[in-house]
């Protein structure tokens, strides 16, 4: 459970630093949470870690991207070279950072991507179980182990990034089936298809939910019929890491997702988290109102990978450094009056 004696006293310090009250707006709030979180009262959240989580999703076939699933497999490549935007950006904030094959359709022949391969990708939700219990079962601990790695090498803050063609399918289903609202609302382009596709998506996911009728509190149950192992991984990702009592720096709609599954496993997971930004993803905006938390940033990113968090992760740095400031005695500037808010 978090520590809410210092996030009190690291309040009470902040108001002592020479700055009018308040003035530090939601990096105040972040400063405080993350106290909150990991108990200290000057927190570090450097250096980050980037874990990613790739897989392949058998919704793919029903044409609901716009572009085909050796995508996933290419891109994991292209993680291990550095050339992605997620290996561009982590090398900006001085990540630790790490790729996982829980789940890609064809083997990876790449000494730096980690072999988790829990199966080559899911079934195709549109006619049949996603996957079976034990795989959901499997790949929550591959997350829930390689979480724990990355936190047993000295990361201070997890950011949890994902790469898998049909994605948005498989996320926008789950989110559909724990909030109970309508496919309509919250399904996106993803990648990037056309209106008349995204109707198609849409009339795919419903039929799918009619047919597995998944259990909106039962997270075992909602991966096993339409879910996604890279998901999967990434729930288990956040459980060790709240666990751990390190913070979590939420990235995109399928990551949002993920943490919506963690908290289905256990809600206490939510306390751990920060949203980073606001993907272009409707079903983004629902998933974030769901766990109650406000986005640090709006960039009409919708790329994934853990790019989102990556780049709000500075902010989040600043709001630490926050604390390094003088206060107002050691400083030596006068206080405001009683009448300030
Ligand atoms: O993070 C997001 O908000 C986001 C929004 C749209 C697309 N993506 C990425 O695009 C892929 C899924 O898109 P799609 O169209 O294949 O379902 C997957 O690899 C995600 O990382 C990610
Ligand atoms: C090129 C490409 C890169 C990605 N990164 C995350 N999802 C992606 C989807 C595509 C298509």
């Amino acid at each position: 459970m978090l520590y809410k004696q210092i996030g009190e006293e690291v309040r009470n310090y902040i108001d002592q630093l020479t700055k009018p009250r308040g003035s530090l707006g939601r990096l105040e709030e972040l400063a405080i949470e993350v106290a909150k979180m990991t108990g200290e009262r000057f927190p570090r959240v450097t250096p980050p870690g980037v874990l990613v989580f790739a897989a392949d999703h058998g919704i793919a076939k029903e044409g609901v991207s716009a572009y085909p699933q050796e995508v996933t497999a290419q891109m994991v490549l292209n993680f291990a070279r550095g050339g992605a935007a997620i290996n561009v950006f982590s090398k900006q904030i001085d990540a630790t950072f790490a790729v996982v094959d829980v789940g890609v359709a064809v083997d990876i022949h790449e000494e730096s991507v980690i072999n988790e391969k829990v199966a080559y990708g899911t079934n195709n939700f549109a006619y049949e179980k996603a996957m079976t219990k034990e795989d959901a079962e499997r790949a929550v601990q591959v997350g829930y182990r390689q979480g724990n790695r990355m936190i047993d090498s000295g990361i201070r803050c997890l950011i949890v990034g994902e790469m898998g063609i049909g994605n948005t399918t498989t996320a926008s289903a789950l989110l559909a089936a724990m909030s109970g609202r309508h496919v309509a609302e919250l399904v996106g382009k993803g990648t990037g298809i056309h209106n008349e596709a995204v109707k198609h998506k849409r009339a795919v996911i419903e039929r799918a939910l009619m047919l597995h009728q998944p259990k909106a509190s039962d997270p075992i149950d909602l991966l096993t019929k339409i879910g996604g192992l890279e998901i999967a991984a990434m729930a288990g990702a956040m459980i060790a890491a709240a666990e751990r009592r390190i913070p979590i720096l939420l990235d995109g709609f399928i990551c949002t997702v993920a943490a919506l599954v963690a908290t289905r496993f256990d809600e206490d997971v939510v306390h751990y988290m920060i949203a980073s930004h606001e993907s272009v993803e409707p079903g983004h905006r629902i998933a974030l109102q769901l766990l109650n938390k406000e986005p640090l940033v709006r960039l009409h990113m919708r790329l994934g990978e853990g790019s989102g968090a990556a780049v709000a992760f500075p902010i989040v740095n600043m709001a630490m450094a926050m604390l390094r400031m003088a206060t107002f005695s050691s400083g030596n500037v006068s206080t405001g009056s009683d009448h300030h808010e």
